[in-house]
């Protein structure tokens, strides 16, 4: 494909949001994105898509496609260029058929229309092959947000049933993989486990996505839709805000439960701050992260001292990492993919012992998700907290750092209070 692309941009009158969100069963190809600072990017459409292959380098593979992209992009009266969006998958080396689909190996396309708001700012990005037409299919957009209707209707739906795959075997792998860290050099493992969801009725998806904003305030909301796939996020965790000269993320790892009372959930908050066993898991993240990040040339900046991260369901230990210079986004991001946040220390050995004992594929889950813009800015959150639902059935995917001393009961419990927040918005609020 060569042909030039087009764009141009227009300022929106303000519209409620649920318009937008109710535009997004009618695409193909959408992406909502929105962050804990406020920043929302609605997308719609698709001009080109990209799949890289498994064992394909998918850093590289997306980076060519984005260049290509870069070299047909012709404004007309534009200051604000397009972005890609979509999402990285957790590794390109698993492979097998799975719920995933078309996302599997990671998905990105090149919307046809999006919409930037910040400070109730409303930005429209049209792009189109045809510079005749380009007028005529931003206004086609603007009359369709229009007359669009918010449906009011609570279609009620059910979980017929709930289905925790293998708890006893994950919790005898997590009992092997400590055994193993302490025989072994290998320090952490991040294993994850999933949740098998059954509806009465395929979700509506404007009431998924208010359930959402109402019950996780804090968090990134991300939703996207490749035509039957819904994959949607409410997760806490950065992987990386930037622009040509700074790349800002943070190390997010180890977990407790919100306490019923303020004073409980002060009180467990500083045992997370004082526990070896969480505030070492921890330390590795940054470590890693700080290092990648000088590798790659940057000038590395970060507290000496993780804070809490606290949302709905789990407060973590957090620390925010943040790099000046110049600098190749797509190797960095390779280089920091996954973190041991998600993926575990030493990342090979860690890996390895993730496909031995997941029987499933993590996908997107645990894998960047964001967008990237033509002029060098983006953000990409780490997709956990999350699932993929297809037709009726949803799959819902929590992880945990295993260390030395992980006992597994605890984990169970913890990867069992990382399902909630998508767990949640399925149920029905009498549930
Ligand atoms: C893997 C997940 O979360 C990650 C693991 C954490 C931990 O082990 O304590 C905490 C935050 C995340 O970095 C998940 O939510 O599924």
């Amino acid at each position: 494909m060569s042909k030039k692309i087009y764009y141009t941009n227009s300022e929106l009158q303000p519209v409620d949001e649920k318009k937008l969100i109710a535009l997004a069963p009618k695409y193909d190809n959408a992406f909502i994105f929105q962050t804990p600072e406020g920043l929302r990017l609605y997308s719609f459409g698709s001009l080109s898509q990209i799949t890289p292959g498994s064992h394909e380098n998918q850093f590289t593979a997306v980076s060519h496609w984005k260049d290509h992209l870069h070299s047909l992009l012709t404004p007309i009266n534009a200051a604000v260029p397009p972005q890609v969006v979509g999402g990285f998958s957790f590794s390109s080396e698993q492979t097998g058929k799975s719920v995933w689909g078309d996302l599997s190996n990671g998905y990105f396309f090149l919307p046809k229309y999006i919409v930037i708001i910040e400070n109730n700012n409303f930005t429209l990005i049209t792009s189109s092959f045809n510079k005749t037409e380009i007028t005529q299919e931003k206004i086609a957009f603007i009359s369709q947000l229009s007359v669009i209707t918010i449906s009011n209707r609570q279609l009620s739906n059910a979980i017929v049933a709930k289905k925790e795959l293998n708890v006893d075997k994950w919790a005898a792998a997590v009992a092997k993989t400590t055994k193993l860290i302490k025989e072994t050099d290998l320090k952490k493992v991040v294993l994850a486990r999933n949740l098998q969801i059954e509806l009465a009725h395929k979700p509506e998806l404007c009431l998924l996505w208010q359930r959402l904003q109402f019950t996780q305030p804090n968090t990134y909301h991300i939703l996207l839709k490749q035509k039957e796939l819904l994959f949607l996020s409410a997760t806490p965790e950065r992987f990386a805000k930037f622009g040509a000269t700074y790349f800002e993320t943070a190390a997010v790892a180890g977990t407790t439960r919100r306490g019923d009372t303020a004073l409980e959930d002060k009180q467990l908050g500083n045992i997370l701050l004082a526990d070896k066993k969480n505030r070492s898991e921890q330390q590795f993240v940054v470590n890693e992260i700080n290092s990648s990040l000088k590798k790659a040339g940057l000038v590395t900046h970060h507290p000496m001292e993780p804070i809490l991260l606290k949302n709905k369901n789990v407060q973590h230990l957090f620390t925010p990492i943040k790099g000046t210079g110049s600098y190749n986004l797509f190797s960095l991001l390779d280089s920091l993919h996954p973190t041991p946040a998600l993926g575990g220390l030493p990342r090979k050995k860690a890996l390895l012992q993730i496909d031995k004992i997941e029987p499933f594929m993590r996908g997107l889950f645990g894998a960047p998700i964001g967008h990237i813009s033509f002029d060098g800015t983006g953000e990409l959150a780490v997709g956990i907290r999350s699932g993929i639902i297809s037709g009726t059935t949803a799959f819902l995917f929590a992880g945990a750092g295993i260390v030395t001393d992980s006992m597994p009961e605890t984990e169970v419990a913890e990867t069992r209070m990382k399902f909630n927040p998508i767990l949640n918005i399925l149920k029905e609020d009498n549930e």
